[in-house]
């Protein structure tokens, strides 16, 4: 299976990415040469998604290395990247993976063999999408399925996690439809989901993201599947805000709730939901969008980017590793531990 588009290039000294605010409207890459300009393009949500922002991370220790190969500017790229969003496990995870793949070479190696490192992780990534796609075809009942947010290839540089099983789903002739929460307040769903499923040919029904219990309890979805952030060892899934609500209202619709993501995404440093670090974002956010404004100034806003689904609500989790099911302690420190041996090499 083919990711639609191209999102992510590695060429030596800059990173390109398509700049996700501007679509679908238009479609303009960045070419990021200087950690500032990296930093600003993870924070305004120009790259975003977990898995890219685990690329994005790498090919910031590149960068770095690009000016100065010493170890303590390695480390400190690594780090610094890390800290700029602080849910998605895999934008310090990556970061800090290029990092120990450099060190241990000479400090004029360094710098190539980082960028080397970015292209050998896309090319895993592109893999893992197309194993849990396949994972996911075992598990997803047939019928329309509900996803949020964008999971696609703007989010991984492969054919994405959730969207990539629905994007197996409908090749295999087992769902006639997505439906697309429009996933406030960037719009993710609304603007890069939509664009990528009418890229790839497959039925898209967008709706408002305060329509998903309705759809749900409609009998119109045979499951909901989304992507994660950042998945504790019990289970509990940081993803964006509002799917906590969809799998609430899929448990008492009795519609299976999935999390499709690769095994990176499970941090054994978070027992539970509790200790995953959630980002809030500015009020500006929710009162209006690209310059535009709805609300009038001065109001506050809670405007958290994620929330946490606990374990007992998900169905299973599809990884490129096979299938996690509840309870899910000892089967996700199992998956995650025989990946992490294979981290990076
Ligand atoms: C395969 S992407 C999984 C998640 O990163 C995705 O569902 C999500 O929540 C993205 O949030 P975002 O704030 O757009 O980076």
């Amino acid at each position: 299976m083919r990711a639609p588009v191209a999102v992510v290039a590695f060429e030596r000294p800059t990173l390109r990415v398509l700049d996700q605010t501007l679509l679908p409207q238009e479609e303009h890459w960045l070419e990021i040469g200087d950690l500032e300009t990296l930093e600003e393009a993870i924070r305004s949500l120009r790259v975003r998604g977990a898995p890219l922002l685990g690329l994005c991370g790498a090919a910031g220790v590149a960068i770095a290395a690009e000016r100065d190969p010493g170890d303590a500017a390695i480390r400190e790229a690594a780090a610094r990247i890390g800290r700029v969003r602080p849910t998605a496990v895999e934008l310090a995870t990556g970061a800090a993976a290029c990092a120990a793949a450099v060190l241990g070479r000479a400090p004029e190696e360094r710098a190539a063999a980082a960028w080397t490192f970015c292209a050998e992780y896309l090319a895993r990534r592109q893999a893992e999408d197309e194993a849990i796609a396949r994972n996911g075809l075992a598990v997803l009942p047939p019928g329309d399925v509900l996803t949020h947010c964008n999971t696609g290839t703007l989010a991984t540089g492969g054919i994405g996690t959730a969207l990539g099983v629905i994007r197996a789903a409908f090749a295999a002739g087992r769902l006639a439809r997505c439906y697309v929460t429009e996933t406030r307040p960037l719009l993710q769903g609304a603007r890069l989901t939509t664009w990528e499923l009418v890229k790839s040919g497959i039925p898209a029904v967008l709706l408002p993201d305060t329509a998903a219990a309705a759809l749900i309890t409609s009998g119109r979805v045979s499951a909901v599947v989304t992507g994660a952030d950042r998945i504790a060892l019990n289970g509990d899934t940081a993803n964006k805000v509002g799917t906590l609500g969809l799998a609430l209202a899929a448990a008492h619709a009795g519609v299976p709730f999935f999390i499709a993501a690769p095994v990176s995404t499970v941090d054994p440093g978070c027992a539970d939901g509790s200790a995953i670090p959630i980002e809030f974002r500015s009020a500006e956010e929710v009162g209006g969008f690209r310059g535009q404004r709805w609300s009038p100034g001065g109001i506050e806003a809670w405007n958290p980017a994620f929330d946490v689904t606990p374990g007992g609500l998900i169905a299973a989790i599809i990884t490129e590793r096979g299938i996690a099911r509840p309870p899910y302690g000892p089967g996700l420190r199992a998956l995650f531990e025989h990946a992490a041996s294979g981290f990076g090499t």
